[in-house]
């Protein structure tokens, strides 16, 4: 058996010096991009019309982030109402049409999706349902991948591009119409196999509901639990995602007591953190930054760490606001939803970060893809694919664009190496070396060294992922190779 690590707690002064140290440069790099956005705030406007800030008075807002400008725009326009709405009659089926509660939700999910997507949507949403539930009815797990990947590909094909953009009259429309048919194919294929294994499976009737009879009507129920499951509208347009396992275990449960109190600290919550975010880019226009190379050149130390730091922290915020409202419907509904993203100024590895970033895709990635292709118990050669494959299909997900390709091979390289030297260090001699010639908190010292380098690789190939090949290389120049580089004598 391979010795185990064990790590005890520094000294509290220490590891409160090390709290002080972190946050301190946290907020002195974040002051130091504030003085760098502040300086070029004019040619910022001029480049990336800064909008009018109404957060912190006098202050312009940097409103580039995409993702955080879309669904803000979509929330005041009409999904907050609507989850709104989805909590009130959730809470009216349960009290009068309790056994007919999912199936009032699956109706309203429909039509709330409906009202947005518009009739096209809607109908494209139930083809990509019924072509996967067919192909599901063959029990052939590689089928059924083989047909959501293709499913999956038609969202990069210019035709269906342009054919879908033709439905609407805004570009958000179509963007909603793709980020949710997106999600639905993680649904899709969660469905499909555990279908596809359900036979298989001695678990009995709760882990595998009446799905495996044969016949209409079996197929006209499979369809009215898929949809319930796709439309569920909490989670429809943007996750978390839940596994179809965990989603039909859970969504029967009786709906729990509100507490006042509950709802309105969640409400709180959220709203502190939008508050952050919302802070973050009228502080400091780190996204506007990252879009032009001049400033990535320009960036003084100090600001560039600032701008990095920012970068990956809005992220994470985002996050928390994004899945945070839509667990707290969930958990009303009985639903355990997956965990918040934890804090990425904690995280210190590759594998670490991908275990708590976005809780819910990785369990589906690890039901799905990661043990079904032998993960880590089938040897080395097995984990290399199975971890590929998963880092593959996110890429692929995500549209494959050259810089997500990058970012999965580091990621990829990243969580290897990781395991390679977790490996080399629990090897018998070393590890018995390193217990005789260090003390447990020196041992403790140097894994916190060792992780560094991974923490600066995870950041590098993070930012990559967030802002693109650009950014990446230009951190890369500046960081790794200019920072090392013994200064050159004038003269
Ligand atoms: C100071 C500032 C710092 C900032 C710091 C930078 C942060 C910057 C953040 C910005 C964030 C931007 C970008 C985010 C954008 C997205 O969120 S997109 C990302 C979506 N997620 C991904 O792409 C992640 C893909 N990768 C993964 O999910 C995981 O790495 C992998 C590949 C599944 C591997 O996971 P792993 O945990 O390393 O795997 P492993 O420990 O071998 O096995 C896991 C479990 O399965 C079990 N298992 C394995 N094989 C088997 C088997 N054959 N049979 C049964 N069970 C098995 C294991 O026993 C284990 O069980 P538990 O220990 O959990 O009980």
């Amino acid at each position: 058996m391979t010795p185990k690590w064990e790590l005890v707690s520094l000294p509290r002064w220490e590891m409160t010096a090390y709290w002080i140290l972190s946050f301190s440069s946290h907020l002195y790099s974040f002051y130091q991009l504030h003085r760098f956005s502040k300086e070029h705030e004019v040619s910022l406007d001029r480049e990336v019309q800064l909008e009018r800030g109404f957060l912190i008075w006098g202050f312009k807002k940097d409103p580039t982030d995409f993702e955080w400008s879309f669904w803000n725009e979509w929330a005041w326009q009409s999904l907050l109402w609507s989850l709104i709405g989805h909590a009130v009659v959730s809470r009216l089926a349960a009290f009068f049409l309790p056994q007919f509660r999912l199936a009032v939700l699956t109706v309203y999910g429909i039509l709330s999706a409906g009202w947005l997507l518009g009739v096209r949507g809607l109908t494209l949403l139930m083809l990509h349902l019924s072509i996967s539930l067919v192909v599901a009815q063959l029990r052939s797990p590689i089928l059924s991948w083989f047909c959501s990947l293709l499913l999956l590909s038609t969202l990069n094909v210019t035709a269906f591009q342009d054919l879908q953009r033709g439905w609407y009259t805004s570009e958000d429309q179509y963007y909603l119409l793709l980020f949710s048919t997106a999600v639905c194919t993680l649904r899709c294929i969660s469905f499909s196999l555990e279908l596809c294994w359900c036979p298989r499976k001695a678990g009995g009737p709760n882990h595998c509901p009446p799905l495996e009879v044969q016949g209409l009507k079996t197929l006209i129920f499979q369809f009215y639990k898929l949809t319930a499951y796709c439309f569920y509208h909490p989670l429809f347009y943007n996750g978390p995602i839940l596994t179809y396992r965990d989603f039909s275990e859970q969504i029967d449960r009786p709906v729990c007591k509100v507490s006042v109190v509950y709802v309105l600290s969640g409400i709180l919550r959220v709203c502190v953190w939008w508050c952050l975010a919302e802070f973050m880019i009228h502080f400091m226009y780190m996204h506007a930054i990252q879009s032009n190379e001049t400033y990535l050149e320009m960036l003084p130390p100090w600001a560039l760490g600032g701008l990095a730091l920012a970068l990956v922290q809005f992220f994470y915020v985002k996050y928390l606001v994004l899945f945070g409202v839509v667990s707290l419907l969930v958990r009303l509904d009985g639903i355990e939803p997956p965990k918040l993203p934890r804090c990425v100024s904690i995280m210190y590895s590759f594998t670490g970060m991908w275990r708590h970033f976005d809780v819910g895709l990785y369990k589906w990635l690890i039901r799905y893809i990661y043990v079904p292709l032998g993960g880590s118990r089938h040897g080395v050669f097995r984990k290399l694919v199975s971890t590929a494959l998963a880092f593959g299909f996110v890429c692929f997900w995500h549209g494959c664009h050259d810089y997500l390709q990058y970012w999965a091979l580091l990621n990829w390289i990243g969580v290897l190496v990781e395991n390679v030297l977790a490996l080399f260090f629990s090897s018998r001699p070393l590890h018995h070396i390193i217990v005789r010639c260090l003390s447990p908190r020196m041992q403790r010292r140097g894994l916190a060294l060792i992780s560094a380098l991974s923490t600066a690789f995870l950041i590098l190939s993070n930012l990559l992922f967030l802002g693109g090949i650009h950014v990446g290389r230009i951190f890369w120049k500046r960081l790794f190779v200019q920072e090392w580089r013994p200064p050159r004598h004038l003269g």
